[in-house]
């Protein structure tokens, strides 16, 4: 029998209700959930009672006394399961990946790589790499034998496979660490779209939203986001990803002098400026104006007096001129990975696939701004 196989058996006696949905091995997403029949929308697929999540309410006494009571629970939940060397979840655990599945990870790809990473990929990982940082210092000190690999693949797993939750205890704590871990619902793939997960005192229900025919794939949305943010949080890429966006602060701000950006962050638009498929975002536009036309003009446009008709023509023109530069830009940095010696070639073909996403939102900007002019 195959570990997901084993799952459902082991789900089933735990209390866990699947209906119409069944694990499977995909290619290139590890385990996903299938309809098994016909789903139609407001089909309730996944019940999980509450007695079967993993959370900061089921860390046992010998692990949480040792460490501080300010550590995250994301922390807390990894120690937990790198420390964990009972059988109880033995069933759960086969099914997980393995240390080798998180290679696509860019937490431990090297730096070389790590440094090839679109800028917003570079923050969001600098601001993981600290916050596994903290989290290894405190677990570190309390248990000084445990293996840093071993703390860091759990710790990715709470990291790729947590849930939103709150009950009593997790209330008084920052949101941050309102999460659980829950066995089934933790093999649902993303999409930008997906089922209704929702939880209650009872536990965790996960609602169809749309229909779906046997075979097809069932997935939730784990969030609007981008595709830097998939990548350096869950380790994959997804084309037609209707959250994806890309910061133009790099091109925009070089377009202001001082005086204009002072004007700017008066009226609290100074950066922040991203463009997704269809178009910039208003902050852009806002921005670009000022380089475009008069003060007062500029001034009624912020103040929805003016609907900036008359200076969009101009507008489009900077915005042409930036989207080339950004486009070369693209073009030097996907040279650069494939320059690249170090890495593997699995870690360096989804740094392609993300520089390629932004080319296409690039190029679908260029068409869209063609077709106004
Ligand atoms: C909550 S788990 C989902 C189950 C997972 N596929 C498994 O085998 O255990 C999240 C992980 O699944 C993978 N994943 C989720 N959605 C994906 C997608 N749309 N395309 C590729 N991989 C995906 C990523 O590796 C991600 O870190």
């Amino acid at each position: 029998m195959e570990p997901h196989e084993e799952l459902l058996e082991w789900a089933t006696n735990q209390g866990i209700k699947l209906d119409g949905i069944t694990p499977t091995r995909i290619p290139g997403r590890g385990i996903g959930l299938i309809a098994t029949r016909t789903i139609k929308p407001e089909e309730i697929l996944l019940d999980i009672p509450t007695s079967c999540l993993r959370s900061i309410a089921t860390v046992p006494r010998s692990v949480t006394r040792k460490l501080p009571s300010s550590i995250s629970v994301h922390g807390l939940l990894a120690a937990d399961l790198a420390l964990d060397t009972s059988t109880k979840y033995d069933i759960w655990n086969a099914v997980c990946p393995t240390p080798e599945d998180f290679s696509s990870m860019p937490l431990v790809w090297p730096n070389e790589l790590q440094e090839m990473l679109p800028r917003p990929g570079q923050v969001l990982l600098r601001k993981q790499q600290a916050k596994f940082s903290r989290d290894w210092e405190e677990v570190s000190a309390a248990f000084p034998d445990l293996d840093e690999a071993q703390y860091q693949y759990a710790w990715m797993l709470v990291n790729t496979r947590t849930f939103y939750y709150l009950n009593g205890r997790l209330k008084k704590r920052n949101k941050e660490d309102h999460m659980c871990l829950q066995p089934v619902a933790d093999l649902f793939n993303h999409a930008d779209e997906g089922c209704n997960v929702s939880f209650d005192d009872e536990g965790f229900s996960i609602k169809a939203t749309s229909a779906y025919a046997a075979g097809d794939e069932v997935k939730i949305c784990y969030g609007g986001h981008s595709g830097d943010f998939l990548l350096v949080e869950y380790g994959f890429v997804m084309d037609d990803n209707r959250w994806d966006e890309f910061p133009l602060d790099d091109f925009v701000l070089p377009k202001l002098d001082s005086r204009q950006k002072e004007r700017l962050e008066e009226v609290g638009f100074l950066g922040k400026y991203v463009f997704d498929r269809e178009a910039v975002c208003f902050r852009t536009q806002v921005a670009l104006r000022l380089v475009c036309c008069g003060v007062r003009e500029w001034k009624r446009f912020v103040n929805g007096i003016d609907d900036g008709e008359a200076s969009q023509n101009k507008v489009d023109k900077v915005l042409l001129d930036i989207f080339g530069q950004l486009d070369g830009y693209i073009e030097e940095n996907r040279a650069a990975v494939i320059r690249q010696e170090i890495g593997s070639p699995g870690q360096k073909e989804l740094l392609l696939k993300r520089w390629q996403q932004i080319k296409d939102l690039v190029v679908a900007n260029i068409s869209n701004l063609g077709m106004r002019n």
